[in-house]
């Protein structure tokens, strides 16, 4: 898979259909990750692994007790397939492609068109890493080293600045007024992220309150 670039993009579940085949572990780790970002979620699956099956009684999850069916693709924005048997995984790729839906099958590469990075999330933010399916355990190790370098003090950041976007579009004509306002906040000094560590994030806001004095149209 290493000649294979892949194009990275954030996707929004929310109100959308995503579909697991398959009730395991597997399956509920993938059903975690979906649930997370707000997905609606189908499993179909003839058993489900107890963590499931108590998602499915409180009504977080759809549950299809049964086999699946390429019918179950209808409507679906996303199917994972984690199920133990390698014809039905091909089957789900199959229909998937032909719809020319989302389709991931856990840990199979040549069935998936899209792939799964491991992702570093701190409220807004989230940094994900992929190594093209050359090695999950380096892509692994580099989340928990990445999560140190880029903590708490970048999604506080992060906030506040979504906060002023508001203004920024009302008030600043142009793409390049508003880019010269925000880079002279998060690349002038003092350096916000440095306040936000030592506890002063009023001081940042007074960064923002100046620059919006100094940036507004006279
Ligand atoms: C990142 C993460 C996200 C997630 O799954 O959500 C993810 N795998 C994770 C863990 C992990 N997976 C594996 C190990 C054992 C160590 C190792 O093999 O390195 C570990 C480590 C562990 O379990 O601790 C085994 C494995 N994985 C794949 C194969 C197939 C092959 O190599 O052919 C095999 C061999 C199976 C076998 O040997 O039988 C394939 C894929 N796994 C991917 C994603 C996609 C590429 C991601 C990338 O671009 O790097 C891709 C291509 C497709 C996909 O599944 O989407 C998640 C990190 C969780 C986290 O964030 O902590
Ligand atoms: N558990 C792990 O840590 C792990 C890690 C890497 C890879 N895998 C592989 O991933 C796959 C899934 O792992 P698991 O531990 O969740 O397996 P599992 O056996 O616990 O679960 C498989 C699920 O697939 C369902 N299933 C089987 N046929 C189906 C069909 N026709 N339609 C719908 N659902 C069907 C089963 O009912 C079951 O709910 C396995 O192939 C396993 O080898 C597992």
């Amino acid at each position: 898979m290493l000649d294979t670039p892949f194009y990275i993009a954030c996707l929004k579940l929310r109100g959308r259909r995503s579909l697991v085949v398959g009730g395991g572990d597997v399956g509920l780790e993938k059903v975690e990750g979906l649930l997370a970002c707000d997905g609606d979620v189908t499993v179909v699956a003839p058993d489900l692994q107890p963590e499931l099956r108590r998602l499915a009684d409180e009504g977080s999850i759809e549950w299809i007790a049964r086999k699946y069916e390429p019918s179950d693709l209808e409507g679906t924005f996303m199917v994972i397939a984690a199920t133990n048997d390698s014809e039905v995984n091909i089957g789900v790729y199959d229909d998937a492609e032909k719809r020319a839906m989302l389709v991931n099958v856990v840990d199979v590469p040549p069935l998936c068109n899209f792939i799964l990075p491991a992702i570093v999330r701190t409220g807004p933010l989230a940094i994900a890493i992929s190594t093209a399916g050359a090695s999950p355990a380096l892509a692994k190790r580099m989340k928990h080293e990445i999560s140190q370098l880029f903590g708490e003090e970048y999604a506080r950041l992060a906030i506040i600045l979504n906060d002023a976007r508001g203004w920024a579009k009302a008030t600043l004509p142009t793409y390049q007024d508003r880019k010269e306002f925000f880079e002279s906040i998060v690349n002038g000094a003092p350096d916000p992220i440095e306040l936000i560590r030592a506890g002063d994030e009023r001081a940042v806001l007074d960064i923002v309150a100046a620059a919006q004095r100094t940036h507004a149209p006279a």
